[in-house]
């Protein structure tokens, strides 16, 4: 992993000179992704790095584990509490669909789930424009090849160190980084509503996923699953469709 590591480092900072740009930030969730994210970008660029807490509805524990992790990683900080943003903003927008009578419930949770992944890419990119430092993705390949990840969001960012490495070893790389042990074991979630977890909402785990993508042998139901997932999600991964006038 030391190799790994070594050679990430190495990579972001030639994408800081590549971009002309004076540094990284990443947004700090308590999870397992940006821990390791945010650990890298400190080592690539020790004194212009920044990681970005935004609490919406952000449980305490969780709260606790990204002031864990900005301490451990001994990295900048801000915090940004998006909670009321996020409230005003989407009172306004279900009422105007309320008020047109087409309000749509099926949608309604993951529709302001993924307002919170965009009000947090918004943020991300109005810091990033104030210290003049590009936005980090924090994907795994686990979660790009299944496109579980809000288009725009948590998936609107300028560089993805990570997105070649399985959740398996991207844990291996925060054991090996020193991420604090809660936030190496903790079940992956989006946080995006109480209680969702990654694999819950996937219907299936990220061992399945990595061993998948390793070659390994899965069941037909695992497999179908991360095959529909992926196919629905090619739109996130490739350039826009463009109209040509012929
Ligand atoms: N074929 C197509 N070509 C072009 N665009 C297409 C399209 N199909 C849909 N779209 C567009 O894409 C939108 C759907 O994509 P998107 O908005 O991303 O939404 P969607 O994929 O439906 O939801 C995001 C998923 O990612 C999960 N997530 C989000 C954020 C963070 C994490 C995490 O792990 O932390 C996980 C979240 O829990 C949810 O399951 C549609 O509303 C439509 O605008
Ligand atoms: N409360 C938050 N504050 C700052 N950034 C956040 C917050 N919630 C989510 N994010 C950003 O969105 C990204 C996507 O979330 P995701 O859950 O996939 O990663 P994670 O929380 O770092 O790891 P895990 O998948 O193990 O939970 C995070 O890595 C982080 O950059
Ligand atoms: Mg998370």
């Amino acid at each position: 992993m030391e190799n790994e590591v070594k050679k990430i480092i190495e990579w972001l900072q030639e994408q800081v000179r590549q971009a002309h740009v004076d540094g990284l930030l990443v947004g700090v969730s308590g999870g397992l992704d940006s821990a390791v994210v945010a650990n890298l970008i400190k080592r690539a660029c020790p004194d212009n790095s920044l990681g970005v807490m935004m609490p919406i509805h952000t449980s305490d524990s969780n709260l606790i584990d990204a002031r864990n992790v900005i301490e451990q990683a001994a990295i900048d900080s801000l915090t940004i509490d998006l909670t009321e943003t996020h409230q005003v903003m989407y009172d306004q927008i279900q009422n105007g669909l309320q008020e047109k009578g087409q309000f749509n419930e099926t949608n309604d949770q993951l529709a302001g789930a993924n307002l919170r992944a965009r009000l947090r890419m918004s943020t991300l990119y109005t810091i990033a424009t104030n210290y003049n430092y590009l936005v980090v993705g924090t994907d795994n390949a686990a979660e790009w090849y299944t496109g579980y990840f809000t288009k725009y969001g948590d998936g609107g960012v300028d560089i993805l160190p990570i997105v070649d490495f399985t959740k398996t070893e991207v844990r291996e790389m925060a054991a090996f980084l020193g991420v604090p042990e809660q936030v190496v074991t903790k079940k992956p979630s989006a946080d995006l509503w109480e209680d969702q977890t990654d694999e819950q909402e996937m219907g299936v785990s990220y061992d399945v996923i990595d061993a998948y993508l390793k070659g390994q042998e899965i069941s037909a139901a695992d497999k179908a699953t991360i095959e529909r997932m992926h196919q629905r999600t090619e739109h996130k991964r490739t350039g826009l469709p463009q109209f040509k006038r012929s």
